[in-house]
């Protein structure tokens, strides 16, 4: 009767508490998945949101050839053959790997499975397991507001001790959905004894949290073990707390051992990689261990498929590690930075690329191929050229960006050496791993007291659009919806010790010039331009309010044209700026495009005509048409008219938004591709406020509600 015993054991410690699903429920975010990943069967919940930030703009796949890793990996030589487990006869036993040592994988040779393989497993770490319950207030109630009372809303998932002295991990949703990290935590140990929680640390990009509690004894700890040994058809076991049912063991095995996150539709989270199981994974286990039959935590029990069953995924615990050791050490992540593109030169990309490009190096025959070197970064530093193919990275060869990651790690500040092929030659270049910062921008205009252009929008702008902003402030206005009612010019000499307080510190890749006021200050602003690297210059040249109030002096429109438009990677007037800088009236496309060029005899790398503002040709029926001329030809970018007085800003919006795709390293067209559909939505969803002509919604993509349309 002894394999019954634990189970026995464990029933005692099922209890019902009252429980609301904390396992990713996938089927939620189906169509957002399906937006990114059209090949995805499954419908997915995905960790939190803000994976697809920041760390997607560190290192990032060109998935244009997909990429080996994302091929299911099992094989069938790599999946062991079972016997079932019935009846009481011990002899029924089958081989399986011996799963022990640093072994890079087990062998079917080494060891044997018996009918307690599992049950002994699950008692080496059952001890550890916790249940997590978070109870917070609901929102108020909608019929009596914030005096009414508030519902009390439980929620509940599952966890494992770390250290003696009380750390427990768990998924950062776990503890942070229904509070917002502030509702009450609750900890039940195996044993029931149950302790309140504090949050010591979260990091949601990895979706994991560290706990705290105060047993006032050591506590039992869970043996971390390595996911890098996991074999797709490896025994695991999960633990924890499904639909409310604490104390649960379900078992089954790995059904992949690298799943990458764009797989599953979460483009952006690239280092993200996570064991597929089969074994039952339900609403509650999040948070809770994922055990190879050594009763060692190799995965965290993250996520899981609907409309399949068994299709289950956890976090590896070699990640797991690591993120945890900088949430103890800083109480947050830093994540390193090299400011790239990678691209896995599989077989067929290699085939591909060499047939295409007669000047790909022969000598290549696999490595990561970067076709992006963001300016500025520690790689651009470093010396890293767009077009050069890695092959060895920290001394180790490198096949795939998944390997490229891997050796990548999680600490940062620390030099690299990176092997690279660049045309027939081979070269070693040192790069220093740093922690990720935002491209940073500067934005020398004038301030707006209505804050929907200037200043205060140029800066909206870039926040939303992931580029630290920096200011040099050249007036102050008095404005409202209505028009401008004072301006306050700063003193040039001021506008100056601004320019150098920046230029002199900050690694600025890209300036947005707007409000400029006067001459004086135009060449304080191009002597600091030549004194200083700045990337690239985008010059809006406001001219006129949208009021009619004039916000450049007539005598700096020369300077204006003769000093700082040759720095200018682009220049980016209206059509009544056009018409001020040509001295002649614009009234086609036709005409627009004669005007184009003509701008473009100023000295800038490039022009875009924006058309926000109506010409008297029927030819734009009811579209705003911007037009480009670069060094390529003509492009025409046009969206439809919307019907809105809310349109205060739009061209310092467009400016500075082309400005901040330009500092994160996107090529001209396509940062004024992007600028152009960034504000249309802020114009599609942007409030009424004021009652004149109202700002748009710089922060449409975080406020946005149905409501908020005008
Ligand atoms: N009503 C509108 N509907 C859609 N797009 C608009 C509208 N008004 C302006 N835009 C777009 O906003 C950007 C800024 O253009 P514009 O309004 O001409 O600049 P400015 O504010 O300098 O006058 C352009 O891309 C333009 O096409
Ligand atoms: C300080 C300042 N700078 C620029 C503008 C132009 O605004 P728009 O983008 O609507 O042309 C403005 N109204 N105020």
């Amino acid at each position: 009767m002894q394999r019954y015993a634990l189970l026995r054991s464990l029933a005692t410690f099922i209890k019902t508490t009252k429980s609301v699903d904390k396992v990713r429920n996938y089927d939620r975010f189906y169509r957002t998945s399906q937006r990114f990943s059209t090949s995805l069967k499954y419908g997915f919940y995905f960790v939190t949101g803000t994976v697809v930030g920041a760390l997607g703009s560190i290192v990032s796949y060109y998935c244009l050839y997909g990429d080996e890793n994302s091929k299911y990996r099992i094989d069938n030589s790599d999946v062991v053959q079972m016997c079932t487990l019935n009846g009481d006869n011990n002899s029924k036993m089958i081989k399986l790997g011996s799963f022990e040592g640093d072994q890079a994988s087990g062998s079917a040779e080494g060891g044997v499975m018996n009918r307690y393989a599992i049950a002994d497993a699950v008692a080496k770490v059952a001890p550890a397991v916790v249940n997590i319950t978070v109870t917070s207030e609901g929102p108020p109630s909608p019929w009596l507001g914030p005096i009414g009372p508030r519902e009390v809303q439980q929620s509940s998932g599952s966890g494992f001790i770390i250290d003696p002295q009380g750390f427990i991990l768990t998924n950062a949703h776990v503890v942070s959905e229904a509070s917002h990290y502030t509702g009450q935590v609750t900890v039940t140990l195996q044993d029931g004894r149950a302790f309140p929680g504090k949050l010591h640390s979260h990091d949601t990009l990895s979706d994991l949290a560290i706990i705290k509690i105060d047993a006032g004894q050591p506590l039992p700890c869970a043996k971390l073990g390595k996911s890098r040994n996991l074999r797709p058809g490896e025994w695991v076991i999960a633990l924890g707390s499904p639909l409310m049912l604490a104390n649960s063991v379900t078992s089954g095995i790995v059904s992949a051992v690298q799943r990458e996150s764009y797989e599953l539709g979460f483009p952006g989270s690239s280092k993200l990689a996570f064991i597929q199981t089969d074994a039952a994974i339900n609403v509650g286990n999040s948070g809770g261990p994922l055990v190879n039959l050594d009763g060692e935590v190799v995965g965290i029990n993250t996520m899981k498929a609907l409309r399949s069953d068994g299709i289950s995924f956890a976090l590896p615990i070699d990640l797991v590690k690591e993120v945890v050791e900088q949430l103890k050490l800083h109480g947050f992540v830093k994540r390193p930075y090299l400011g790239i593109k990678l691209l896995t030169l599989s077989p067929r990309v290699l085939e591909e690329l060499k047939e295409r490009d007669p000047h790909f190096p022969n000598g290549v025959n696999y490595g990561v191929l970067v076709p992006q070197v963001l300016p500025g970064s520690p790689a651009d530093r470093g010396g890293l050229r767009a077009g050069d193919v890695i092959v060895e990275f920290d001394g180790k060869p490198v096949k795939s960006t998944r390997e490229f990651l891997d050796i990548l790690g999680y600490r940062v500040d620390k030099p690299i050496q990176v092997k690279i092929i660049r045309g027939e030659r081979k070269f070693m270049k040192t790069c220093l791993k740093e922690g990720y910062s935002p491209p940073c921008a500067l934005i020398v205009a004038g301030s707006d007291s209505c804050a929907g252009a200037g200043i205060q929008a140029d800066l909206k702008t870039l926040l939303a659009l992931g580029v630290y902003g920096t200011s040099v402030v050249t007036a102050v206005t008095a404005q409202n919806t209505l028009g401008v009612q004072g301006i306050y010019p700063i003193e040039p000499w001021f506008v100056r010790q601004q320019l150098e307080s920046i230029l002199s510190d900050i690694p600025i890749t890209a300036v947005k010039t707007g409000m400029l006021y006067s001459a004086d200050t135009i060449q304080e602003l191009v002597l600091a331009l030549k004194q200083y690297s700045f990337g690239q210059l985008v010059v809006d040249p406001v001219l006129v309010a949208k009021g009619g109030q004039y916000l450049l002096t007539e005598d700096a429109l020369e300077t204006l044209k003769k000093d700082l438009f040759p720095l200018a990677t682009l220049i980016t007037p209206n059509i009544p700026e056009v018409c001020a800088l040509i001295g002649r009236e614009v009234e086609s496309l036709q005409d627009v495009r004669e005007a184009a060029k003509e701008l473009l005899g100023f000295g800038a790398k490039a022009v875009l005509i924006k058309g926000g503002h109506n010409i008297a040709s029927s030819e734009l029926d009811d579209s705003c048409i911007d037009i480009l001329l670069d060094s390529q030809g003509f492009e025409v970018y046009a969206r439809p008219r919307l019907h809105t007085l809310n349109t205060h800003g739009t061209g310092c919006t467009t400016a500075s938004a082309i400005c901040a795709y330009l500092a994160k390293g996107f090529a001209l067209r396509d940062a004024v591709a992007n600028a152009k559909e960034y504000v249309f939505g802020c114009m599609e969803h942007s409030y009424r406020i004021g009652s004149g002509h109202g700002p748009l919604n710089h922060g449409f993509h975080i406020t946005c509600r149905s409501d908020s349309k005008v």
